[in-house]
């Protein structure tokens, strides 16, 4: 059995003793375990000392509010007790040190949109590269080790035991996503980072966080926090918020890339044209111009692709390389998919735009690659930030010639209700309950020319109702729909 000692994790304890595992959910306790104790959205993880305890625990990691509810069962136990002030943090990196091993080149991406595709680029740059890479967010562990994730940034127990298991196959390079959720609790805090890339900012999450103030401080944590002191940050800066990233940068001395349309970006965009099959772009880097072709579509994906080189370029690749292996992008699941063609040549694409600034610049970018009308379904979850529901409604109605409103994984909540709330935004939509319904409308619709963006699940399989997942996939319906109406069943 693996054991080590509480200072070979990093931790200061009144006895140094050696410990069998660590823990953050005190059901999967067993004895000589390090029990980590937070304070959660719903309950102080200190009311559940007594049962650690009771499973063997060894060693207690609280807050001293978690010392406190918990002051009588510890103090009858042999168990050591260590307090922190952000107990999170100090778990994070003493879960790295517990698993021992990360890839030597790691990366992360954050922004409101565009952290899979930018994390999934990166990997794809680095495999043409020749390197074993993978990505790790919303679509798992991908690349040259795979595994599924439950989380977009997994806590640190999932994440450094998936780290230590790609590293031990071989995998050097990895690109993660941080999300604010992931940062706002320190879940990548044991990461050794090199790279860190800001995509954008815009409204998402404000259940969890809040304020705009909350959710942006949450993802500044990436830059001010997690990236190693002599890394680089790589930042959009034609977003809003890119200036103010950079001078928090800038304040820690840390090196900048900028990418943008902006005069003065370090990886310029000159020129961007759209066609039926991808983008071409004119960049400049270094005083040096030159084009090139990516073959994947969504105007918004160039910017990711230009963060995702300059990431790789920030990790010490060699640009030419790098620029020369953007031509080899390929799509990112459910990121403006091409799930299915109609026999008249009418195209439907799989989108995973879930907050108004996605579905805005989805829909709107297709409109660049294509010629007729543009038919958009579009949906909101349950149980998430649902100030959204009429924003994205708003930006559908804006963007998109005729918007259809359904549903998107109402969890725990009235599917009637949450689509009346995006309803608010866009009066004149079409409004169907049952998505698979809602997505063989959308594509009768379709005459020469035209084009549907199915938005909001992406990659996703299953429909969430309840507590309940249905199969469901956005990409196999578009093929079943399409096949219905043009009779090839
Ligand atoms: C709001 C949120 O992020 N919650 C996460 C958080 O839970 P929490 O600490 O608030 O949990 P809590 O229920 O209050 O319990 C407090 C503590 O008591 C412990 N406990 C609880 C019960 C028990 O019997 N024993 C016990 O020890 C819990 O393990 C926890 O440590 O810590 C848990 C353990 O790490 C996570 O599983 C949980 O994620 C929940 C499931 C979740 O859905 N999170 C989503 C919103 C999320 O993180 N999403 C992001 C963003 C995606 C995006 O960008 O769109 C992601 O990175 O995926
Ligand atoms: N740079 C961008 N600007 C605006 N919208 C974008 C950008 N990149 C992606 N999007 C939109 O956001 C959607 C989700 O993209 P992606 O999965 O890459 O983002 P994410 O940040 O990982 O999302 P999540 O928060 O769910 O993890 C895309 O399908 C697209 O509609
Ligand atoms: N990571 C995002 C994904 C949203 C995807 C959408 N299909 C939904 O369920 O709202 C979230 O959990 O808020
Ligand atoms: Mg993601």
């Amino acid at each position: 059995m693996t054991t080590k000692t509480l200072s070979q994790l990093g931790l200061t304890a009144a006895r140094d003793v050696a410990i069998t595992g660590v823990a953050l959910d005190s059901r999967v306790v067993e004895a000589g375990f390090l029990f980590a104790a937070f304070a959660g959205a719903h309950v102080h993880g200190a009311n559940f000392i007594q049962y650690a305890l009771r499973q063997g625990a060894a060693a207690i990691l609280t807050d001293p509010m978690g010392a406190e509810i918990a002051k009588e069962e510890l103090a009858a136990s042999e168990a050591v007790l260590i307090i922190a002030d952000e107990p999170r943090q100090t778990f994070a990196r003493a879960t790295s040190l517990w698993f021992g091993a990360q890839p030597e080149t790691m990366v992360a991406v954050t922004g409101t949109n565009g952290k899979t595709s930018v994390a999934t680029f990166v990997r794809m740059i680095w495999e043409e590269m020749g390197k074993p890479a993978v990505n790790l967010g919303t679509t798992g562990v991908e690349g040259h080790w795979t595994a599924p994730l439950a989380h977009t940034t997994p806590d640190p127990i999932t994440l450094h035991a998936a780290l230590a298991e790609a590293t031990q196959n071989g995998v050097t390079y990895a690109a993660m996503e941080a999300s604010s959720h992931g940062l706002d609790q320190h879940r990548l805090d044991g990461c050794h980072i090199k790279v860190a890339g800001f995509t954008n900012f815009t409204q998402d999450h404000l259940d969890y966080h809040e304020t705009f103030e909350a959710y942006f401080a949450a993802k500044m944590g990436l830059f001010e926090r997690v990236l190693v002191e002599d890394g680089t940050a790589v930042i959009n800066i034609d977003d809003a918020m890119g200036p103010r990233v950079k001078q928090l940068c800038v304040a820690r001395d840390l090196k900048v890339i900028t990418v943008g349309k902006a005069e003065d970006a370090d990886l310029r965009i000159l020129d961007h044209r759209l066609d039926a099959t991808g983008q071409t772009l004119r960049i400049a880097w270094q005083g040096k111009a030159r084009t090139l072709r990516l073959n994947v579509m969504g105007q918004f994906q160039a910017e990711n692709a230009l963060v995702a080189a300059g990431m790789v370029i920030a990790a010490a690749g060699a640009a030419d390389e790098v620029f020369d292996s953007l031509a080899h992008l390929k799509t990112v699941r459910g990121r403006m998919e091409l799930a299915a063609t109609r026999q008249n040549g009418a195209a439907v694409f799989v989108d995973y735009a879930h907050t108004p600034d996605a579905v805005r610049s989805a829909i709107a970018s297709l409109r660049g690659h294509i010629i007729g009308k543009l038919v958009a379904v579009i949906g909101a979850g349950g149980d998430r930030d649902s100030t959204k529901r009429p924003l994205m409604g708003a930006a559908a109605a804006a963007t998109a010639d005729v918007v259809i409103v359904t549903d998107d994984n109402p969890r725990s909540e009235d599917p009637a209700a949450i689509r009346a709330a995006v309803m608010e935004g866009c009066p004149d939509a079409i409004n169907v309950a049952d998505r698979a319904e809602a997505i063989l409308r959308a594509v009768d619709m379709l005459e020469e020319g035209d084009a549907l963006l199915i938005a909001g699940k992406g990659h996703e399989t299953g429909q969430i109702i309840g507590a309940d997942v249905l199969p469901f996939d956005d990409v196999e319906q578009a093929s079943i729909s399409v096949a219905a109406l043009d009779g090839m069943m």
